[in-house]
């Protein structure tokens, strides 16, 4: 019978660049995740260049499944039938605490290669390397939500996709301090990741931008090198003259309609979200604006005037978090009270499989593996959950007791589920703006 290893051979390396061009390997790489996620692909050198420089900018390994035998006239032997990414970036934990995530990404497996196994391959090898590295915490943004759990990954933060009406004119109960002004995307590069760096230090499941990342919020640019000349943006400004948020956005007319799309909003302070948000309800001839990554604690729910200007149009996961290694990750994070809880976790890879015993004293945690006389997991935990339901809880972002009713956590000590809200609680709501 067939095998994997009979039939395919996994390679790993990183993206390159010779002679200013990348290498067939690194263009062939890119050539396959373009055509699996249905993105143009222009192959001229210079687009596959910029393509491999924001790779390497993020020192992305990548993982290319290639088939051993090619057929005359299909696709050639450098183009894999399966990519898979990783590279690390920070993640805030909360309490502004940032611990290096294990990023994974441009997952891809060729429509005539699928349901053999490639996925799991790449994804529990690539899972078990992380974890021998010392990674506490793998994390990932999906195209379906239905595909992670079984590798261990919880959603973990979410995101709404907003709409606004300005047919009539949009008013906030309050005004805001500091001032705004319009500015090019083109130069907001610098200024933009300092207000990206002050975000990220003070929003719970934040994770650091990467090169990709910038590159469509502030020129639009998917792939290629030519910025959008449609992008517009505007910057705030604390009162005392620093840049505290700024926001990127493009107008398109539809129907009778223009709408204004907000393309990036990141803001390091409440007076710089409301104030950014003035001024998008202050600009004139649009009659609609949306946004696909709002937070779900949204403040402006609140500031509007008429709360129901404000709709949402769809409210989906965004960062799935996978625990790797529980006495580092739940070290890692700050705790809002002090209390101690014992956790039985299940994880069918074995990676995080064990029962650990959580104490929480002045805002940090200790976290002891517990293990029975014959070697297992010690019985009589607090608390039983799956390896994913960690991952939902572990910033806060899902209520431990939402999650108990939904029978994805299990109360063995009365009391516990409470215990490990309070907790669990964060400071501020759990939300980011990187997707990946
Ligand atoms: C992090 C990211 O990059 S998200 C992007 C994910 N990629 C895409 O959406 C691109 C289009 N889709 C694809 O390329 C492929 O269908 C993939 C990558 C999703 C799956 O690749 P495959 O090699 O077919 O998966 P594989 O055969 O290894 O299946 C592994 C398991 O996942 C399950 N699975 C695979 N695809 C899906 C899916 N779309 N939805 C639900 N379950 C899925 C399989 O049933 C299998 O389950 P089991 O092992 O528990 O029985």
């Amino acid at each position: 019978m067939p095998s994997f290893d009979h039939d395919y051979e996994l390679r790993r390396f990183a993206p390159e660049i010779v002679d200013g061009a990348a290498t067939p390997a690194t263009a062939g790489w890119v050539a396959a995740e373009r055509l699996a996620f249905h993105e143009t692909h222009h192959d001229d050198p210079e687009t596959v260049a910029a393509e491999a420089r924001r790779m390497i900018t993020d020192d992305r390994e990548l993982t290319g499944v290639y088939a051993r035998e090619t057929r005359p006239g299909t696709l050639g032997a450098d183009q894999p039938v399966g990519t898979f990414v990783s590279f690390t970036k920070t993640l805030n934990v909360g309490g502004g605490r940032l611990v290096d995530a294990h990023l994974i990404s441009d997952v891809t497996v060729r429509p005539t290669h699928r349901r053999r196994g490639i996925l799991r391959r790449m994804m529990t090898g690539d899972l078990h390397r992380a974890a021998e590295r010392g990674a506490a915490v793998a994390a990932l943004t999906a195209t379906e939500a239905t595909i992670y759990r079984r590798f261990g990954f919880g959603p973990a933060t979410r995101q709404r996709t907003i709409s606004m009406s300005k047919r009539e004119p949009l008013k906030l109960l309050t005004s805001s301090r500091g001032t705004v002004e319009l500015a090019d995307p083109t130069t907001l590069g610098p200024v933009a990741e300092a207000v990206f760096d002050a975000f990220h230090a003070r929003t719970t499941g934040s994770v650091d931008r990467h090169a990709g990342h910038w590159s469509r919020m502030l020129a639009g640019v998917d792939y290629g090198t030519k910025p959008d000349p449609n992008l517009r943006a505007a910057l705030h400004f604390s009162p005392e003259g620093t840049p505290d948020g700024y926001v990127t956005y493009r107008s398109a007319e539809r129907g009778d309609d223009v709408v204004l799309t907000v393309v990036d909003l990141v803001t390091a302070s409440d007076d710089a979200y409301l104030g950014l948000w003035e001024l998008l309800a202050s600009i004139d001839l649009v009659t609609e604006i949306t946004w696909k990554a709002a937070p779900i604690d949204d403040v402006l729910v609140h500031a509007l005037a008429d709360n129901r200007h404000l709709t949402v149009a769809r409210e989906q996961d965004h960062v799935w978090l996978r625990i790797l290694d529980p006495v580092a990750a739940l070290e890692a994070r700050p705790y809002a009270a002090d209390a101690t809880v014992t956790l039985r976790v299940h994880d069918r890879l074995g990676l995080a499989d064990g029962t650990f015993r959580l104490t929480a004293s002045g805002g940090d945690g200790t976290v002891e593996r517990l293990v029975g006389p014959d070697g297992d997991p010690a019985q009589g935990a607090d608390v039983e959950l799956d390896v994913s339901v960690l991952a939902s809880c572990y910033l806060g972002g899902s209520d431990v007791v939402t999650l108990a009713a939904a029978g994805l956590l299990h109360e063995h000590a009365p009391g516990a589920v409470q215990r490990l809200r309070t907790l669990l609680t964060p400071e501020r709501s759990v939300y980011g703006v990187t997707s990946f």
